[in-house]
């Protein structure tokens, strides 16, 4: 098997249209560096407002670290893959299946996620999650083998961009793309505290020829569409289920309270041809459910304790 950070280069056809026709798109892996995202609450907004972040409420060593990634180094893998058939879209991204026959082997069922035109940053920094929660993946999050770019040149355009644009009524009030942890912050409110997001991040929230995809693992349908399974959410396992997939996140002080709900939920994908699910490192457990779009999820230095009780409320609303 591939490991998930073997691919360099995706080459992928059907994804840009040039002038010069039949040209694959040929995307390179972006180095996502481990200091990406900021801790939310801003430390900046703490220092600013002691009487409102109690102390009590965090961990006092600071946020659980990344644990030592078990992969191998990186590999020079240049993956040629087709664009399949459209799965769905939401804010940030349109979901492609991707046909992978013909390629060395070694991956499972495959998906593409084309960040839309004004969403590169909100993808790229899904992409750092999934390697801030690698030990999850295959857990309770699909395996994410990789967030790659292509800077377009002239006369280049993204047919998905276009074919599935975001309804007006989906865009809500969130149209720049800024980081999660730094929704509801002017830019003077952020001069003022001296803190600003990463600069590959205020690069790409504004970048707009520029192409960003995710490679995951393709997943199982939504329960609502899964028929066979869809008594499970009428009983009173699903809510449990939901929340012990979400308190393995905390683990790791990553919350998903803005995202947090049944749409953002599939299931893990049949084994085979899917890889086998991985009981957890945490709790272990192994869950059937798998979360998706880690676009709006936060890293925090919340207690366990406060995270893993305040995801109740949180999932409980989810239903
Ligand atoms: N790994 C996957 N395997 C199969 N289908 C997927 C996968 N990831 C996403 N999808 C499908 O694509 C749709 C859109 O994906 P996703 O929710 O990640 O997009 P988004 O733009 O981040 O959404 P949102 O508007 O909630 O932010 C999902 O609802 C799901 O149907």
């Amino acid at each position: 098997m591939q490991a998930q950070n073997a691919i360099a280069t995706l080459i992928v056809r059907g994804l840009v249209d040039s002038t010069t026709p039949h040209i694959a798109a040929h995307l390179e892996r972006i180095n996502l560096p481990e200091g990406l995202v900021d801790l939310y609450p801003l430390l900046a907004k703490r220092k600013a407002d002691p009487d409102v972040y109690q102390p009590r409420t965090f961990r006092p060593e600071g946020p659980p670290t990344r644990p030592p990634s078990s992969l191998p180094a990186p590999g020079s893998l240049a993956l040629n893959l087709e664009l399949g058939e459209y799965i769905g879209s939401g804010r940030s991204g349109i979901v492609f299946a991707v046909d992978t026959t013909g390629t060395h082997g070694g991956l499972p069922p495959l998906v593409l996620k084309i960040a839309r035109q004004e969403r590169c940053q909100s993808v790229a920094r899904e992409a750092w999650f999934y390697e801030e929660l690698e030990c999850l993946q295959g857990v309770v999050l699909p395996r994410c083998y990789g967030c790659f770019r292509l800077d377009l040149q002239d006369g280049q355009t993204v047919p998905a961009w276009s074919a599935h644009e975001l309804d007006d009524s989906d865009a809500g009030d969130d149209l720049v793309d800024v980081p999660a942890e730094y929704h509801g912050y002017s830019a003077n409110a952020l001069d003022i505290l001296d803190q600003h997001p990463h600069p590959l991040l205020t690069e790409l929230g504004t970048a707009r020829d520029c192409l960003v995809v995710l490679l995951l693992e393709r997943l199982a349908p939504a329960p609502t569409e899964w028929i066979p399974e869809r008594s499970f959410w009428l009983t009173e396992n699903a809510e449990p289920a939901l929340l012990a997939a979400h308190r393995e996140l905390a683990h790791l002080g990553v919350e998903t309270i803005l995202d947090i709900g049944l749409d953002n939920v599939m299931f893990a994908p049949p084994s085979p041809p899917g890889l086998p699910t991985m009981p957890s490192p945490f709790t272990g457990l192994t869950h059937r459910l798998r979360i998706i779009d880690l676009d709006l999820a936060r890293k925090c230095d919340l207690k366990f304790s406060f995270l893993s009780r305040a995801l109740e409320g949180w999932v409980r609303r989810a239903f």
